[in-house]
């Protein structure tokens, strides 16, 4: 039986999204890489594909006194493909801060609440975008969400030591998790998904995770829990070296760096229009 009737119209919404990444790359850029920028954070993904090669469109005059600071493997090759300069976060003076990162986010709440670490990356990114003074989010239509866990089900990303993964299970399982599992490897490689830093990933799928607790609730009862409840208990199991929930306080409160919540979201919509979600103005058109 031909494929064709059905795939034809999965290739053009596959080729609508990748637009619509190009178009908030875009306008994020636009708006946030100043010229007089030095040190710039690259996130990793199919969106930050969409960054790298917009940055690399403004040119050497003003790409070359820039350093390009990656997330992992995939963001090191495209630094380097595009001809950048590449630095390592692990080369930085303490208390010395990028000036931005861009960073994609497999979902993003109205309080700019992020799950990461689809790409298995979450631990750099979580030191990049923190190491940056203005962590700036791209991503497309789908990564719009009420509450984590709704629009990316596939359950939060955690980094583990390998030889913590059976308790590290054990744990997720008694704070409720649903389900709690070994990220497989790509198809075709046998064994466990091993990330940029040796780690396991274990993704653990949680009920939506709430902005703010109902009155009279406990963090944890019933299997309900806030974001910010959720992250503080995860990084506290022995064996995790870091998830994949972006919370706390964002850019804009925390003007020196440190922040893991980004200033601004930017989505590329799919009828070519771009929106910007911030804390003050809420999700608007860019
Ligand atoms: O967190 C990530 C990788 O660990 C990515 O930023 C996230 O998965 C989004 O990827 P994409 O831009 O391909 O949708």
């Amino acid at each position: 039986m031909s494929t064709t009737p059905s795939s034809a119209p999965d290739a053009s919404a596959a080729q609508l999204i990748e637009k619509s990444k190009f178009l908030a790359a875009n306008r994020a850029v636009t708006e946030h890489l100043s010229p007089t920028y030095r040190h710039i954070g690259i996130g990793s993904g199919s969106t930050v594909i969409h960054v790298v090669d917009v940055i690399s469109k403004l040119g050497a005059n003003i790409t070359s006194p820039m350093t390009f600071y990656p997330t992992g493997d995939q963001s090191r090759d495209l630094i380097q493909a595009a001809g950048f300069r590449l630095g390592y976060i692990s080369d930085l003076s303490p208390g010395h801060a990028l000036d931005v990162c861009f960073d994609g986010a497999d979902e993003v709440d109205p309080c700019l609440n992020l799950i990461k670490g689809g790409g298995a990356c979450l631990l750099q990114e979580k030191l990049v975008a923190t190491a940056a003074r203005k962590f700036v989010c791209v991503a497309d239509s789908r990564k719009i969400s009420n509450h984590l866990g709704t629009a990316w089900k596939k359950g939060i990303p955690i980094e583990v030591f390998p030889m913590a993964v059976p308790q590290v299970l054990g744990e997720l399982e008694r704070l409720g998790s649903l389900s709690a599992q070994v990220r497989s490897g790509l198809p075709g490689k046998a064994g466990a998904c091993v990330t940029d830093n040796g780690l396991r990933i274990v993704d653990a799928v949680f009920k939506p995770l709430l902005t703010e607790l109902p009155e009279g609730k406990q963090e944890g009862e019933e299997g309900v829990w806030t974001v910010d409840g959720l992250a503080r208990r995860l990084i506290e199991i022995p064996g995790v070296a870091e998830h994949g929930l972006f919370y706390g306080k964002s850019g804009l409160e925390v003007e020196s760096g440190g922040a893991q919540k980004p200033v601004a979201a930017y989505f590329g919509m799919e009828d070519g229009s771009v929106m910007v979600q911030t804390l003050e103005k809420g999700l608007v058109k860019a």
